[in-house]
């Protein structure tokens, strides 16, 4: 299995509460790569949580970041990324992003809401209608997040390993293979 993506870095993307991290965790583990989550890389370099940054220095500060973390990472191989939900904003993120697979996990709003209901963690969703935000969150960044090479559409009940072995699946399809010059 860790032959499959000749140590091509995957990427994760999708809106808070996707399962990035988790589904992550397990194809790291099927892939035989290492795993990085771009928002623990932040909060561990930082010594600042999440909310702490978006509360002392604000989101604009916290996407610098994140481009930072982004343009380190993507110097490495064999590794799958859990990206923050946000990194998909930013259009120079991008071309961090390309060097890899990108990998859309599309979840449902209710099923997203249901998952993050008590979580306090996600600055964004301290809001008086967290519903319509992650609604509106993911209308926005759509037409972003589709510029993924797969999209996974997550169904209810689903488990983190069956997601992750569907991701698997659907690799060979839209595989990129370094080419090297001669
Ligand atoms: N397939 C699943 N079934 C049930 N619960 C899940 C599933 N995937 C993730 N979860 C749960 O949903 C919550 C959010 O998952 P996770 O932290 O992996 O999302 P994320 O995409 O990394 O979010 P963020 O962008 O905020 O970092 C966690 O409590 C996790 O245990
Ligand atoms: O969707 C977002 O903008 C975010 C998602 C999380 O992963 C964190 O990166 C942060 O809470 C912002
Ligand atoms: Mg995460």
């Amino acid at each position: 299995m860790s032959n499959l993506l000749k140590g091509v870095n995957l990427y994760l993307i999708g809106m808070m509460g996707a399962g990035k991290t988790t589904v992550g965790k397990i194809l790291a583990y099927h892939l035989g790569y290492r795993f990085l989550d771009t928002d623990d890389v932040i909060t561990q370099s930082t010594g600042k949580s999440i909310n702490q940054i978006f509360a002392e220095e604000g989101e604009a500060a916290f996407r610098q970041l994140e481009s930072d973390v982004l343009g380190q990472i993507c110097a490495y191989t064999q590794l799958t990324i859990a990206t923050g939900g946000g990194i998909v904003l930013r259009r120079e993120n991008w071309s961090y992003l390309h060097h890899g697979l990108v990998v859309w996990l599309d979840v449902p709003v209710e099923l997203l809401y249901n998952r993050l209901a008590e979580d306090t963690t996600r600055p964004l969703l301290q809001d008086s209608d967290p519903k319509g935000k992650l609604r509106s969150l993911l209308e926005e960044r759509t037409p972003l997040y589709s510029q993924a090479d797969l999209k996974i559409t997550v169904r209810e009940q689903e488990t983190p390993e069956e997601i992750a072995h569907r991701v698997i699946e659907a690799i060979p399809t839209v595989l990129k293979i370094p080419s090297y010059p001669g």
